[in-house]
């Protein structure tokens, strides 16, 4: 892969609906969007998971955009790139960073792929024509409003239901649920609003038959998350904890959890992505992909990845409609009852529509090889 030129641009696109989790609520979405364009004229595409504010992880559309500018794209252009894996290597040596170092590893995958001539997910190693997915619903001002969204999104045929939990918004809102919707697949997600002070309330969530309990405790806890499932029924899944393959080894030989959420942008692309897969596989635990709400582009590579065999649980990557009035791709995502058929064309195999794009772009910049 030849690079011709990097355009980071910082877009900004409004929720449909605002989504509330233990760390507040969102109601726009700001992330930084890479192209790579090649010297043969084709364009790798990704999004950066990071938000505007640091309370999922540290990184935020700012810290990427210095990170990226000072340090990763000058590590891009000081020699070629035969092939993606490489990408990880070259960056191996910046501490940290995982969601900036990703969205220009996940432009590289595209390009990678297009020059190819196959879809992201057959170069990924993927083998899955249709994905299943599910759906996450933020905290709501009332439970009956949670259990009207409930039953919408099961109605609408998502194949599980997540909810996010923090304290006062748990163990009695989940037996409303299951009261109304005995049979669903169901699971909570705390990011990390919980200690093991707490461990009664998580405990109390054992009767209600959770096919797991996401990140319960502190975002960068695997000690406590051992001492908590040792003492739960519920499996415990985690998502902020894990950044790497060694982070998932150490966990798995901790007992720190027994299902583990991949996000690209959290492990630092999608080569990582792919051994925490390879490694979970080996060791019969179940994965599935996260959601980080993004855009047309960020959701095509989420997608690309679930195609991997281990992905056995259905994942957050709704459809494009769900959160937006409008994707910046062509087509949109869609899904149908709880199903996304893989696009086939090249790459990322959804069109970055160029025009939507610049309307909800603030900023932008051209870095030249
Ligand atoms: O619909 C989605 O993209 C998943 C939403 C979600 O749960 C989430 C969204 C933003 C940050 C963290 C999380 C999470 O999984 O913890
Ligand atoms: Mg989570």
């Amino acid at each position: 892969m030849e690079i011709k030129h990097i355009v980071l641009r910082h877009l900004k696109m409004k929720l449909l609906q605002p989504f509330t989790t233990s760390l507040g609520t969102e109601l726009d979405k700001d992330f930084i969007l890479v192209e790579i364009k090649s010297k043969q004229g084709i364009s790798g595409w990704a999004e950066s998971v990071a938000s505007i504010n640091p309370l999922y992880k540290e990184e935020t559309v700012k810290t990427n955009w210095h990170v990226m500018e000072d340090f990763l794209i000058p590590l891009l252009f000081q020699k070629a790139i035969e092939h993606p894996d490489e990408v990880t290597e070259r960056f191996k040596h910046i501490r940290g960073n995982y969601m900036a170092k990703s969205a220009l590893e996940g432009a590289m995958w595209d390009l990678y792929a297009k020059e190819q001539g196959i879809p992201l997910a057959k170069a990924l190693g993927g083998i899955k024509e249709k994905i299943d997915v599910g759906i996450s619903i933020g905290i709501q001002d009332s439970v009956g409003q949670l259990l009207r969204l409930v039953d919408e999104n099961v109605t609408k045929g998502y194949k599980r239901i997540k909810v996010k939990i923090q304290p006062g918004w748990d163990v009695d809102v989940i037996r409303e649920i299951r009261r109304h919707f005995p049979n669903i697949q169901l699971m909570a997600d705390a990011n990390s609003a919980y200690t093991l002070q707490d461990l009664e309330q998580l405990a109390a969530l054992d009767e209600f038959n959770l096919m797991m309990i996401e990140q319960p405790i502190a975002h960068d806890d695997i000690i406590d998350h051992a001492v908590l499932q040792a003492r739960l029924k519920t499996p415990i899944c985690l998502d902020e904890s894990i950044h790497s393959v060694d982070d998932v080894r150490k966990a798995m030989q901790l007992g720190s959890c027994k299902v583990i959420n991949i996000k690209i942008g959290r492990v630092g692309g999608l080569t990582e992505a792919k051994k925490i897969h390879d490694l979970c596989a080996e060791h019969q635990i179940p994965v599935w992909c996260g959601g980080m709400l993004e855009a047309g582009i960020g959701r095509a590579h989420n997608i690309a990845i679930t195609t991997l065999p281990n992905f056995i649980m259905p994942g957050d990557t709704a459809a494009s409609s769900h959160y937006w009035s409008e994707d910046i791709i062509d087509p949109e995502v869609t899904v149908e009852n709880g199903v996304i058929t893989v696009p086939t064309a090249p790459g990322i195999g959804y069109e970055p529509n160029r025009e939507r794009i610049a309307e909800r772009t603030l900023y932008s910049k051209y870095y030249q090889a």
